[in-house]
């Protein structure tokens, strides 16, 4: 989640072509699945951010078919993208990465011409899961030999049929590797190719790698990737990608308790409980206190926070939170998880928190919905300290269980360790 901070070799500056045109009927559908939310958040949307938190990467091209055009204008702008170019797509995923191709070439294909990069970097919009070290990889290699391209091994063995449909043969798997994505070419290789290519190849073709070979001569250097490269096809991939996304944003939670004694012992019984299964950061403030730790734990991308009180105010007081983390732009790419907890130590056990509280919860919680922050209620009561420790690892458990899952439609519910 980090902005990348350059930390591969100088690298020349490069631009990016994300194919983003087609309309995804192996998923299935009337969405195409470059525009399918994940977490709330078009997928396209993962990949233009992979590409723009790499500084050397000067400008992003997505192309879209045309009814999308506009769709794809609306998410740049929602999400705050820079440096992104949006590009008419064609009827093929060739022509549409050839038309992206174009806009550093003629400016027939956008208003104004982009300056021509040396290396250009071809990724197709829905393989969400990039990495700077990869695509530094394909670039520098680009660079010696005029095109790379990122390899996985085969899963599957590749056959061939005979003309009864039997088996024909089948290849050495050892021998063969899966074409992924990134792939990186000098900018004047793969459009001299692009502009040789035969209509055949154009609308057919699946394989960049193989028209700088075909049409310039060209052996692309070939990039061992990881397995995160894989491109989203079908309705399996998207599940995968929502699951890989989620745990991504729940390796770490910030536990916020009141300096008060009762509320700070039970924060750091919490924090015991907790930090078993993820990584936990606790502060003691109010936070109606402009708190530096806390600022910093932002800055830290965080998405996840557990508010500990024993106010009968205590939405109040998560508000502030609400507010900072709004000014914090972390809920704009990513939902943020707050589970605020209620203690109740009092002696006699009734139900301690009135309706009121409750509805002023659901109702705050409904409000900072809009805002990609989920709010969950938690009640931990206990009568004696004897059950103290078996409540918070009850509570911890349901902690764990509310950044997981990440639902919306649970928010502003009270659950009861
Ligand atoms: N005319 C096209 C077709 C595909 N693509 C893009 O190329 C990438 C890889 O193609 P693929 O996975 O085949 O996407 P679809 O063509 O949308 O999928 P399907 O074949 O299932 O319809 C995708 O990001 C897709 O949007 C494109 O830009 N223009
Ligand atoms: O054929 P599809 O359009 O599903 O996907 C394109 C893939 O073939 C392509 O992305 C890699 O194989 C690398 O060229």
């Amino acid at each position: 989640m980090e902005p990348s901070r350059g930390a591969g070799p100088a690298v020349p500056p490069v631009a990016a072509v994300l194919p983003a045109g087609g309309s995804g009927e192996r998923l299935g559908g009337a969405t195409p699945k470059q525009f399918c939310a994940v977490q709330g958040r078009p997928l396209v949307s993962y990949t233009v951010r992979a590409m723009e938190r790499i500084d050397w990467i000067s400008n992003i091209i997505v192309v879209v078919s045309p009814e999308n055009i506009e769709t794809m204008k609306s998410i740049i702008e929602k999400y705050g993208h820079k440096r992104v170019t949006v590009v008419k797509g064609g009827i093929t995923r060739h022509r549409s990465i050839f038309n992206g191709l174009k806009v550093f070439a003629e400016n027939e294909f956008s208003s104004h011409l982009l300056q021509k990069p040396e290396v250009v970097i071809i990724h197709d919009a829905v393989r969400p899961f990039v990495e700077e070290d990869i695509l530094s990889k394909v670039v520098m290699a680009a660079k010696e030999h005029g095109a790379a391209g990122a390899i996985r091994p085969l899963v599957s063995t590749v056959i061939a049929s005979a003309a009864d449909g039997c088996l024909d043969h089948s290849l050495e798997r050892a021998r063969y590797r899966a074409s992924e994505m990134p792939q990186a070419f000098l900018f004047d290789i793969i459009y001299e190719a692009y502009q040789q290519c035969t209509d055949y190849d154009l609308d057919y073709g699946t394989e960049c790698l193989h028209l700088a070979l075909k049409y310039c001569k060209t052996n692309a250097k070939l990039v061992e990737g990881t397995a995160d490269l894989w491109k989203v096809t079908y309705k399996r991939d998207l599940y995968a990608a929502e699951s890989i996304i989620k745990e991504s944003l729940s390796q770490e939670v910030c536990v916020i308790t009141d300096v008060k004694e009762v509320v700070s012992q039970v924060g750091f019984l919490l924090h015991e409980s907790l930090k078993s299964q993820i990584k936990v950061e606790t502060i003691s403030t109010s936070l109606s206190k402009n708190d530096s730790h806390l600022q910093n734990i932002l800055s830290g991308q965080c998405y996840n926070f557990v508010c500990i009180n024993d106010k009968k105010c205590a939405v109040q007081e998560t508000q502030q939170l609400a507010d900072m983390l709004e000014k914090s732009n972390i809920p704009l790419l990513y939902p943020v998880v707050v589970v605020l907890v209620h203690l109740d130590t009092s002696e006699n056990i009734s139900f301690s928190i009135g309706m009121e509280e409750i509805t002023r919860m659901k109702k705050f919680a409904k409000e900072v919905k809009k805002k990609n922050i989920l709010v969950y209620g938690l009640l931990i009561q206990y009568k004696d300290h004897l059950l103290l420790q078996e409540t918070v690892n009850s509570a911890a458990a349901l902690i764990m269980a509310l950044i997981k899952d990440r639902n919306p439609e649970l928010t502003g519910q009270l659950l009861v360790a």
